[in-house]
């Protein structure tokens, strides 16, 4: 069981959203439902939209048209934190530093926010790093240093976008590993985009498929919390056959 359950999720309704300048809109009629505790991923071909709703859902950018809304506790303000798909690390400043920022921008002291930076160091396996530069770093544990600058806040939702995508096979798999760990810990909400079909069916919920800026399918993954031996058991090679052949279009309920 997660030590802590968060309360918080996103409801997007009628969402759609066109750049300035541009003729047809990115986004068109998106309802989402990202219930609290859910790990969504976003899938979908290069261009569809995925990073846009991502932002959207980070409230970085404003839709054009339809709302999105933040659910949960009444007396409290959910809280939420992206990784982007590169690192994005301060290289002047230390792995403690980089983390304990989001703390700094929130008035906090160093001290204060002490145990708070320890802890997520400690659940991303950086606690011997802590004085470490970031170019002192592979590309793996810059990764982890920005996977623990985003769960120093306790955010309820995490979006990520592509965190993983610059990564050898074998890094990727390990972070896949942690960031499950991570997940049934902590329990935010997560929404998760990513090219990988593999990814995307060892880490989710939900899978939820984009094409042309519209929501194509979307499919519930029921492996449970426990998926340590998930990559070698047979009906993790079935699903991801099948999100691949919807993927491709070629998927029917006999298929
Ligand atoms: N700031 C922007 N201004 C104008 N057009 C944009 C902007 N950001 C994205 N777009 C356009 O919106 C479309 C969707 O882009 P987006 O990055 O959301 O897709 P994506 O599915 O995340 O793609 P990828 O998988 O390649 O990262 C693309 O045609 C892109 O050129």
């Amino acid at each position: 069981m997660p030590d802590t359950i968060h309360g918080a999720g996103i409801v997007a309704r009628g969402v759609g959203k066109r750049y300035a300048g541009r003729s047809v809109d990115t986004l068109s009629d998106i309802d989402l439902d990202v219930p609290a505790g859910a790990f969504v991923t976003l899938l979908g071909p290069s261009g569809c939209g995925k990073s846009t709703l991502l932002r959207l859902l980070a409230r970085l950018n404003r839709p054009t048209r339809g709302r999105i809304d933040y659910t949960g506790r009444a007396e409290h303000v959910p809280d939420c934190a992206l990784v982007p798909q590169e690192p994005t690390l301060l290289p002047w400043k230390s792995v403690f530093d980089n983390v304990y920022l989001p703390l700094k921008l929130r008035g906090q002291s160093k001290g204060a926010a002490r145990d708070a930076v320890f802890e997520s160091l400690c659940a991303t396996g950086l606690q011997d790093r802590a004085d470490a530069y970031p170019r002192e770093l592979s590309g793996g544990m810059k990764m982890r240093v920005s996977i623990a600058r985003a769960l120093v806040t306790d955010p309820d939702v995490l979006l990520m976008d592509e965190p993983f995508a610059a990564l050898d096979e074998l890094t990727r798999h390990r972070l896949n590993d942690d960031l499950r760990a991570l997940y049934e810990r902590r329990r935010p909400a997560v929404v998760f985009v990513t090219h990988s079909v593999e990814e995307a069916v060892f880490l989710s919920t939900t899978i939820v498929a984009l094409r042309d800026g519209r929501i194509d399918w979307q499919l519930p993954v029921d492996f449970g919390p426990d998926r340590t031996d998930l990559r070698e058991r047979k009906d993790y090679a079935r699903v991801r056959a099948e999100v691949s052949a919807r993927l491709r279009g070629a998927w029917t309920d006999r298929s």
